[in-house]
C-alpha cells in the first residue's frame, strides 16, 4: 500500500512541477531566455523528485541507490537535453522548446525513464557497485575461456575477418544501386547509369559470394581443429582424476560430456560463431550505409534497438537455466543405456528387459518434461525476437514516410535505406535468435570446464623413482573409509609386512577389505603420508609411473580390451618384444590355448574380454601382469576360475620365477596358502593373525577355524557336485 502512495505522490508532484513550469511560458519575462527555462525546470524537476524519495518515508529503497537517483536525472533532463541536441544540430526546436509540459511531453519522459533504468541496471554498473568488484558471472567466463581456444589460430581467424569484411561490404552492392536506379527511373536524365549500376552491382556481388566461399572453408578446417583440441583436453582432464571420483560419477555420463556437450560447444562456436560475426559485420556496414542516407532516420532506428536487445536476454536467461537441466537429465539417460548394455548378460539372465526400458523411459519421461519447458523458453524467445523487431520496422516505415512527404530524402534514397533497413533489422533479429543457442552451448561448456577445472584430489605426486626397487611393503596401522562412504571405517589399524622374495598370503571372508588393502598399494585412494612404506619410503614419494611399473596388479575381475590378446598382453608396454609376450603366456599357462585359436595371438578378446572364458581372461590378465617384470606381483583372487590343474601350473611357474620378488596372494583356495611364506587373517577391516600355514593351524585360532570352514564347504560342493 505504500509503495502505491509513493508512486502517487511522486507522479503528482512530478505533473504539477511540470505544469507549474508550462504556465510561466506564458510570462512575457521568461520568453527571452526559453532554454535558461528548460533547463532550470528540468533541475528543479529533479530537486523536486529527489526530495520526495529522499524525505519520505515509504518510498522504495532502490529509488535511493545510485541507480534510482540516475534515473531521476534522466526521467528530468531527457527533455532538456533533447531539445538542446536538436538546437545544436540546427534542427528546428521552435515547437518542442514550449511544448514539454503536454501531456506527451510527459508520456515520452515516463517511457524514456523506465527504458533508461533497465539499460542502467543491466549495463551500466553504477558508481558503489563498481567497488565492490563483482565476480564474473559463470556463463560470461565460460565464454570468454571459450574464445581462449582460438588464441591459437589468431593468424588465421584475421584472414577469415578480412574475408567476411570484404564479402559484407560486397553485399552492400544490391540495396546501394537498387536506390541509383530507381533515381534513374524516376529522373530519366543519365542514360549510362542504368548499365553502369547493373555492371557494378554484379561484380561486386560476384566477388562477395567468392570471399565468402574461401572465408567458410578456412573457418570450418580451423574450428574442427578446435574443436579436436577440446575434446581431446576434456578426456585427458578426466583420465586423470581419482578413482573416487570415478566411483561418483557413471561412465555415461562421463562419456556424454566429453562427445555430446563438446559437440554442443564446438557448434556453438563454428556455426553460431561464424553467424554471429557475419551479422555483426554485415550490421556494422548496413548502419554506415543507412547513415550516409539519412540521418534522422537512422537515429530513430538506433533508438529502438535497445528495446530488441533486452527483451532477447530475459527470454534467453530462462531458456539457459533449462539447457543445463535437459542437458544433466539427458547424461542421465545415457548412463543407463551404457549400464545396460554393458551389462547386457546380466540383463538377460535376469529376464530383466521390461525392467531396464522401463528405468529408461522413466529418465526419457523425465527430459521430454524438461524438453517441454526448454522449447516454450526457445519459442518464447524467438517470438519476443521477432515482434520486437516488427515493431521497430512498422515505425520506421512511418516515420520514413513523413520524411518523403516533407523532402527530406529522395524517393530512390528512400527505397535503398528502407532495403537496407530491412537488411538490418533481419540481422539483428538473427543475432538475437542465435543468442539463445549461443547460451544453451555456453551452459554445455560449463558443465566441461567443471571437468577441465577440476583437481585430482590425490596427493601431489612425488619424484622418487630409484633405479633398483627391493619391493619392501609396509603397512602401518592404516585405518581407511572411501570418500564414498567416509564415516565407515573398511580398515581398522592394519598393520602387516610383505617381504621381497617371499610370497605373503592375505585370507579373510567376504568384505574383510582384502581387495581395499590391493588399492591402496596401487595409490587409487589417499592415505596418510607415514602409512605405507616402499623400501622404507612413504608410497606417496614415488613416481606414479614409476609405482604402476614396479607393482602389477591382477586384479579379481580382470578386465580385457576389445583387441586383440597380445594388445591386451602388451597393454601399457607395446615396446615388450613377442620373445617377451610368449614368455608371459608361458608362465600364465595361457600360450597353449592362445596357440589353439585359429588366429592365435592376433585373435579377438571381444568387449570386456567377453569371447575368452572366464580361466582364459584371468590367464591372460596374468600374462599381461608378468610382462611387466614387476617388483611386486598382486594376485587377488586371480585364479578363482581356474580348475585345479591350471592353478596348481600358474602358481608352480610364479614361484619358480619370482626370485626377489614381492608376491601378494589373495586367495582363500587352500592349495595356494598353503605355499605362502606368510599369511595374513583379515576380518572386518582388521588383521587378525599372522604368520605361516602350519603354524597358524597350530594355534588353532580364528584361522584355524576358517580354514576348518573352507574345507567343510569345499567338501560338501565337491559331494554336491558328484
Ligand atoms: N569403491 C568403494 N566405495 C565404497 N565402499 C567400497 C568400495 N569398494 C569396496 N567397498 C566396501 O569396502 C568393504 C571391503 O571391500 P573389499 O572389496 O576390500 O573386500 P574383500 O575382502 O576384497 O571382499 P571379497 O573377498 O568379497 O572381494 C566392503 O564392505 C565394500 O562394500
Amino acid at each position: 500500500m505504500a509503495s502505491y502512495l509513493t508512486v502517487f505522490l511522486f507522479l503528482c508532484m512530478d505533473v504539477c512541477v511540470v505544469m507549474l513550469f508550462g504556465v510561466t511560458r506564458l510570462s512575457p519575462l521568461v520568453v527571452p531566455y526559453s532554454f535558461t527555462t528548460l533547463w532550470v525546470g528540468g533541475l528543479l524537476r529533479f530537486t523536486a523528485l529527489v526530495l520526495v524519495v529522499f524525505f519520505y518515508p515509504a518510498s522504495p529503497a532502490w529509488m535511493k541507490r545510485t541507480s534510482g537517483v540516475q534515473t531521476l536525472a534522466v526521467h528530468s533532463l531527457v527533455y532538456p537535453a533533447y531539445v538542446t541536441l536538436r538546437w545544436a544540430c540546427g534542427w528546428s526546436t521552435l515547437e518542442l522548446i514550449w511544448g514539454w509540459h503536454t501531456w506527451q511531453g510527459l508520456l515520452q519522459s515516463y517511457a524514456v525513464s523506465a527504458l533508461s533504468l533497465l539499460l542502467w541496471e543491466r549495463y551500466v554498473p553504477s558508481v558503489h557497485t563498481k567497488k565492490e568488484e563483482k565476480p564474473k558471472e559463470k556463463g560470461q567466463a565460460s565464454l570468454q575461456r571459450l574464445l581462449g581456444y582460438l588464441k591459437p589460430y589468431q593468424g588465421r581467424f584475421t584472414a577469415v575477418l578480412l574475408f567476411v569484411v570484404a564479402s559484407s561490404l560486397g553485399e552492400m552492392a544490391i540495396p546501394h544501386y537498387t536506390g541509383k536506379i530507381t533515381d534513374w527511373i524516376v529522373k530519366e536524365d543519365e542514360p549510362d547509369a542504368f548499365s553502369n549500376a547493373i555492371k557494378i552491382m554484379s561484380i561486386l556481388t560476384v566477388m562477395s559470394a567468392v570471399f565468402e566461399f574461401v572465408c567458410d572453408l578456412m573457418y570450418n578446417i580451423t574450428m574442427s581443429l578446435v574443436h579436436t583440441a577440446i575434446q581431446s583436453q576434456v578426456f585427458e582432464s578426466v583420465l586423470k582424476q581419482e578413482i573416487a571420483f570415478f566411483d561418483k560419477s557413471s561412465s555415461g555420463e562421463l562419456v556424454s560430456r566429453i562427445t555430446k556437450d563438446t559437440n554442443d560447444m564446438s557448434e556453438s562456436l563454428s556455426e553460431e560463431l561464424s553467424l554471429l560475426m557475419w551479422y555483426t559485420m554485415r550490421l556494422i556496414f548496413l548502419y554506415g550505409s543507412m547513415l550516409l542516407l539519412s540521418v534522422p532516420l537512422s537515429v530513430f532506428t538506433i533508438l529502438g534497438l535497445p528495446v530488441i536487445w533486452i527483451v532477447p536476454e530475459f527470454s534467453g536467461k530462462f531458456y539457459q537455466t533449462h539447457a543445463v537441466k535437459v542437458q544433466e537429465s539427458l547424461a542421465k539417460s545415457n548412463s543407463v543405456a551404457t549400464e545396460t548394455f554393458s551389462s547386457i548378460k546380466t540383463v538377460k539372465s535376469f529376464a530383466n528387459e521390461d525392467g531396464e526400458s522401463e528405468r529408461y523411459k522413466k529418465c526419457l519421461e523425465h527430459t521430454y518434461s524438461l524438453n517441454k519447458v526448454e522449447a516454450a523458453g526457445y519459442a518464447a524467445s524467438t517470438w519476443t525476437n521477432s515482434m520486437s523487431s516488427l515493431a521497430l520496422k512498422v515505425s520506421i516505415l512511418y516515420y520514413g514516410g513523413q520524411l518523403v512527404a516533407g523532402n527530406s530524402v529522395s524517393s530512390g534514397d528512400l527505397v535503398s535505406f528502407v532495403l537496407f533497413e530491412i537488411q538490418f533489422s533481419h540481422a539483428v533479429e538473427a543475432l538475437m535468435s542465435y543468442y539463445p543457442r549461443v547460451k544453451k552451448a555456453v551452459g554445455a561448456s560449463e558443465k566441461i570446464f567443471e571437468y577441465v577445472d577440476r583437481k585430482p584430489d590425490v596427493s601431489p605426486e612425488g619424484s622418487l623413482a630409484p633405479k633398483t626397487l627391493r619391493g619392501h611393503v609396509r603397512f602401518n596401522n592404516v585405518t581407511f573409509a572411501y570418500p564414498t562412504r567416509p564415516d565407515e571405517n573398511v580398515l581398522k589399524g592394519v598393520s602387516l609386512e610383505l617381504k621381497p622374495g617371499e610370497v605373503t598370503a592375505l585370507v579373510g571372508p567376504a568384505d574383510a577389505g582384502k581387495s581395499t588393502i590391493v588399492r591402496l598399494l596401487e595409490r587409487f585412494y589417499k592415505t596418510e603420508k607415514e602409512e605405507i612404506l616402499l623400501d622404507g619410503r612413504p608410497l606417496q614419494d614415488y613416481k606414479d609411473q614409476y609405482l604402476h611399473e614396479k607393482i602389477s596388479v591382477v586384479a579379481q575381475e580382470p578386465t580385457l580390451f576389445a583387441r586383440s590378446i597380445r594388445e591386451n598382453i602388451k597393454y601399457g608396454k607395446a615396446d615388450a618384444t613377442d620373445e617377451e609376450m610368449y614368455e608371459a603366456a608361458k608362465q600364465a599357462n595361457a600360450h597353449k590355448f592362445i596357440s589353439g585359436f585359429p588366429h592365435g595371438y592376433d585373435t579377438n578378446a571381444g568387449e570386456k574380454g567377453d569371447e575368452v572364458s572366464g580361466g582364459q581372461k584371468q590367464r591372460i590378465a596374468i600374462a599381461r601382469a608378468l610382462i611387466r617384470k614387476p617388483q611386486i606381483l598382486i594376485l587377488d583372487d586371480s585364479t578363482s576360475d581356474l580348475d585345479a590343474e591350471s592353478e596348481h601350473m600358474v602358481h608352480q611357474a610364479l614361484l619358480k620365477n619370482s626370485k626377489g620378488r614381492t608376491v601378494l596372494l589373495i586367495t582363500n583356495k587352500m592349495g595356494g596358502v598353503e605355499m605362502a611364506d606368510n599369511v595374513v587373517f583379515l576380518q572386518g577391516g582388521e588383521v587378525l593373525e599372522q604368520g605361516n600355514h602350519d603354524s597358524l593351524q597350530k594355534r588353532n585360532g580364528r584361522y584355524a577355524e576358517f580354514v576348518r570352514l573352507q574345507n567343510t564347504s569345499f567338501h560338501r560342493k565337491a559331494q554336491e557336485d558328484s
